[in-house]
């Protein structure tokens, strides 16, 4: 398999809920599934084996809900090459 790297923003919505108020949890659940990541003021850009990085989206929707929200976006961005593409080779040359 290969390292992928994708783009995620996470927009929870509710009644009560805000994505100021869930985004912080949710960044917190990217650092604890031990990926390597990236945050900026967007989304944040993990890198990772698909699989790993498509459980983390799935949890990352599961945590929006218990975070109390009652539905959430997630826009994905996903960079596969057969040969791996990681965070640190797409910023060599900038
Ligand atoms: C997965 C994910 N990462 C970053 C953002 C962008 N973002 C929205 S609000 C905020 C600040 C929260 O204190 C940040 C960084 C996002 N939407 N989803």
């Amino acid at each position: 398999m290969s390292t992928v790297t994708a783009g995620i923003q996470v927009l929870p919505n509710g009644q009560d809920v805000d994505t100021y108020g869930v985004i912080p949890s949710i960044v917190g659940s990217v650092k604890e599934s031990g990926l390597k990541y990236q945050v900026g003021p967007m989304e944040t850009v993990v890198e990772g084996e698909l699989d790993e990085v498509l459980l983390l989206i799935k949890n990352l929707q599961q945590d929006s809900i218990q975070l109390g929200a009652s539905e959430v976006i997630t826009n994905i961005k996903l960079h596969y090459k057969p040969n791996g593409v990681t965070i640190n080779d797409k910023l060599t040359n900038v």
